[in-house]
């Protein structure tokens, strides 16, 4: 160790003077260690736990910040700002920078500290036991250099945070999705000049084209894939270009057609009114990918209702049932000879920070019976529940498509509803469920997602 330690402290020299970190690593949070290193601070640098060490010494995986770096570089942060100040509070320091203000309570900024020893930048992994968090926890030193927030704990650890990853980390009312949502309705649909489609070929080949579909279905909420292969192979093709297929008792992908091969309306030639599916899932599936592969015979339009569209008119037009909607846990069901599935969730949930929907789980026709409602609540849920299916139900909210082989339609489940007009003849439907966390999780890879 001593050796190592004389090896330190030529090192430390180096602290002697102001040093630049790569802009990576400053986001990463930059650590030094001050001017007149303790020998307990030496220790720090020999792993024990808890202290600063100086990130620079030992340089981390920062794959995962470079991730978080690259996002933040594409986080617009105010030009000039002039106002970048601190406030050293009871409680917690409030930073403004532009026209933010984080109020960030000193537990809090011990808690998510970046350097090697409190968070491990190979797996991304925070190496903080939260027991042992001083809730009390106030800093001795607080500096911000307009770019660069540094602390020094009572125990002279140093953390320090970049401000772009603080503003993107941190609790505020000026979140923002990276990919302004466009909702729609049957009017505003055909107002859109570039519909949310991607050619096979430029999906299957290209970066561009993979991003593009991943950005339709952020924006619009569905995306279609043009000029596939007409073949459930070709479905599976573009499916698992995306992600992993979610398999479920249905199978991990399926070519159906009106056989009741399930007990379920799907396997019929009845129409289906607007619904999400896997409403009877804790999770229902991310994505639903239609392919119509083959039909003689008349009817079978695909229907789609944006169902953030009918929710946001609902928190504008009736306030107290989209209240009641996004509260209510409600039980859904696939029940059928060897199925007794059900779930437990609100109809309509929203992003805690900005208030932006962020699902709906609306299905008619597999709601359990309501027994997690008590009895002077019921009549307003009915009527809650109503509302928003009238708006749902609407004409107007409706966009009707006539999907034909090499058509494959993705829809994001937690948003889009879908249905189908009733059918004559023979129709085969290929398809599969793909992965929420996954698509969302390309869609933050891509930059298009933060939150
Ligand atoms: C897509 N696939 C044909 C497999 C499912 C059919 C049943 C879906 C069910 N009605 C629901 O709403 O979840
Ligand atoms: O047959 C269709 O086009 C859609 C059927 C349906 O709603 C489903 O499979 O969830």
């Amino acid at each position: 160790n001593t050796k190592l330690i004389q090896q330190l402290f030529k090192c430390t020299s180096i602290f002697q003077q102001p040093i630049r970190l790569s802009a990576v690593q400053q986001v990463s949070s930059l650590h030094t260690l001050p001017r007149e290193s303790s020998p307990k601070q030496q220790q720090v640098f020999l792993g024990a736990k808890h202290h600063s060490c100086p990130s620079i010494f030992r340089q981390p995986d920062l794959s995962c910040w470079n991730a978080v770096y690259r996002s933040c570089s594409s986080f617009v942060s105010p030009q000039g700002s002039r106002n970048r100040d601190i406030t050293l509070n009871k409680e917690e320091l409030s930073v403004r920078y532009g026209h933010y203000h984080l109020d960030l309570p000193y537990v809090w900024l011990r808690d998510h500290c970046r350097c090697d020893v409190c968070y491990n930048h190979q797996t991304c992994q925070k190496n903080i036991d939260n027991f042992e968090l001083d809730l009390d926890i106030r800093p001795t030193e607080v500096s911000f250099d307009g770019t660069v927030l540094t602390i020094e704990w009572p125990d002279k650890h140093l953390t320090s945070y970049n401000i772009d990853w603080l503003l993107e980390n941190t609790y505020h009312d000026q979140h923002r999705d990276r990919v302004e949502r466009v909702l729609w309705n049957k009017a505003i649909m055909a107002t859109i000049t570039e519909q949310p489609m991607v050619p096979y070929k430029d999906f299957m080949e290209t970066e561009d084209g993979l991003k593009e579909h991943v950005k339709n279905l952020m924006k619009y909420g569905f995306s279609v894939v043009t000029q596939a292969p007409p073949s459930h192979e070709g479905t599976l093709a573009v499916s698992q270009r995306l992600t992993f297929l979610q398999p479920t008792f249905f199978g991990p992908s399926w070519s159906f057609t009106s056989d009741m091969a399930f007990g379920d309306t799907a396997y019929t030639t009845l129409g289906l009114g607007a619904h999400t599916d896997n409403t009877y899932f804790m999770s229902p599936s991310g994505i639903q990918v239609f392919h119509v592969l083959e039909h003689q015979g008349t009817g079978g339009e695909t229907l789609l209702v944006d169902g953030f569209f009918a929710a946001e008119t609902l928190r504008r037009d009736n306030p107290t049932a989209f209240k009641c909607l996004s509260e209510t846990v409600v039980a859904h069901e696939f029940y059928d000879s060897d199925h007794r599935v059900r779930s437990l969730g609100t109809v309509l949930s929203f992003h805690p920070t900005t208030k932006k929907m962020f699902s709906i789980r609306f299905n008619p026709y597999d709601r359990s019976p309501l027994h997690t409602v008590p009895p002077d609540q019921i009549k307003k849920f009915y009527k809650s529940y109503a509302a928003l299916t009238e708006e749902i139900r609407k004409p107007e909210s409706e966009v009707w498509l006539k999907l034909k082989p090499g058509m494959v339609l993705f829809v994001d489940n937690w948003r889009v509803m879908h249905g189908r007009s009733s059918f004559t003849g023979l129709r085969r439907v290929s398809g599969c469920y793909l992965p929420r966390d996954d698509w969302f999780g390309k869609a933050r890879l891509f930059g298009l997602q933060n939150l």
